[in-house]
């Protein structure tokens, strides 16, 4: 079978400003993909590539096969699109929402009412569907959004950034929705800057960085490329900055950089030992007055491979 989704060489600038550069990588069938990257990484403008919605200057993409230039109707079929921004009439309730949405994308009226029950109960919504949407939460509209998404049966759903703005229940159901819809064989891209969001529900994924895929393969892959260093973070008082440039220079540290007022994130080998090495580097500048040393994960990787933190 085709690969759910291949994308090539994709290129967008604005400007003098190249916001996706070279992009490329694939989804097999079934499987789950995540794209990590910060506020302004170029992930939207990839997705709207992907989906037909923006011309690349350069590149190509195929969904299951079809080319989404060349045949733009007959990828759309095959991909469920939920964007960022919230696309629903807030005076209809949610099953009027998706019977109007299914009429437009032409799923015949009786096949349609065995539809929208199916995808309302996918998103759990089913016991407020004849509620208007102005009187849901932003969580509970952002899951009507991808019960729209699923209404034709996509093979591929593609989710950007879905917990911006969701208070916290509905992102666990989220969550919870998308999991088992990939468990239930649906193929996924998913954006975000959570790096805990990518780590639960993506098999693989690609770390963006100003509008460069800086690598791609599972968390274990990618940790591995860190060479056994862990990620440590400090709380400090004092100059952090000052403090932030002397622990870069302690044998061992690869990465410091400063991720608030009070706080440094390093990658460093070594682990605990280091820390009195690096409680007496920052001494006279920052007085170390918290450590956390974490195990290898996403958000060491990404620091590894940019030198800056998840959300810069
Ligand atoms: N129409 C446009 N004209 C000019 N610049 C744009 C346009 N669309 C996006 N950009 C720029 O391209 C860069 C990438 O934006 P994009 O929205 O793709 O990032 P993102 O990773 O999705 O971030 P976010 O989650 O904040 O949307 C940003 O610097 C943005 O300002």
């Amino acid at each position: 079978m085709s690969p759910a989704l291949v994308c090539e060489d994709l290129v967008k600038r604005y400007g003098g400003k190249t916001v996706v550069d070279h992009v490329g990588f694939h989804i097999d069938e079934g499987e789950a993909y995540g794209l990590l990257g910060p506020n302004g990484a170029g992930k939207t403008t990839t997705i709207s590539m992907l989906v037909g919605l923006l011309r690349p200057d350069s590149g190509s993409v195929t969904v299951g096969g079809i080319d989404v230039a060349a045949d733009p109707v007959a990828a759309k079929r095959l991909i469920g699109y939920v964007p960022q921004d919230i696309a629903l009439y807030p005076e209809l309730t949610a099953r009027e929402n998706l019977r109007y949405f299914g009429r437009l994308y032409g799923i015949p009226r009786r096949a349609l009412a065995g539809r929208i029950g199916d995808v309302l109960a996918m998103v759990g919504l089913a016991d407020r569907a004849d509620d208007r949407i102005e009187t849901y939460s932003g969580g509970m509209k952002r899951r009507t959004n991808i019960a729209v998404a699923l209404l034709h049966e996509p093979r591929l759903l593609i989710l950007d950034e879905p917990t911006v703005g969701v208070d916290p229940q509905s992102r666990v159901a989220i969550l919870d929705n998308v999991e088992r819809l990939v468990a239930d064989g649906m193929s996924l891209l998913y954006t975000s800057h959570y790096m805990e969001e990518v780590e639960r529900v993506c098999t693989r994924v690609g770390i963006i960085d100003r509008g460069k895929i800086m690598a791609d393969g599972s968390k274990r892959e990618l940790v591995a490329e860190l060479g056994g260093s862990d990620r440590i973070e400090l709380v400090l008082d004092g100059d952090v900055a000052t403090a932030a440039e002397k622990l870069r220079a302690v044998e061992g540290v690869s990465e410091a950089v400063v991720t608030g007022t009070h706080s440094v994130r390093l990658l460093a080998t070594g682990g605990r030992h280091l820390l009195p090495t690096l409680i007496a580097a920052a001494a006279g500048t920052a007085a170390v007055t918290g450590v956390e040393v974490v195990e290898p994960d996403l958000e060491a990787a990404f620091l590894h491979l940019t030198g800056s933190t998840l959300r810069d």
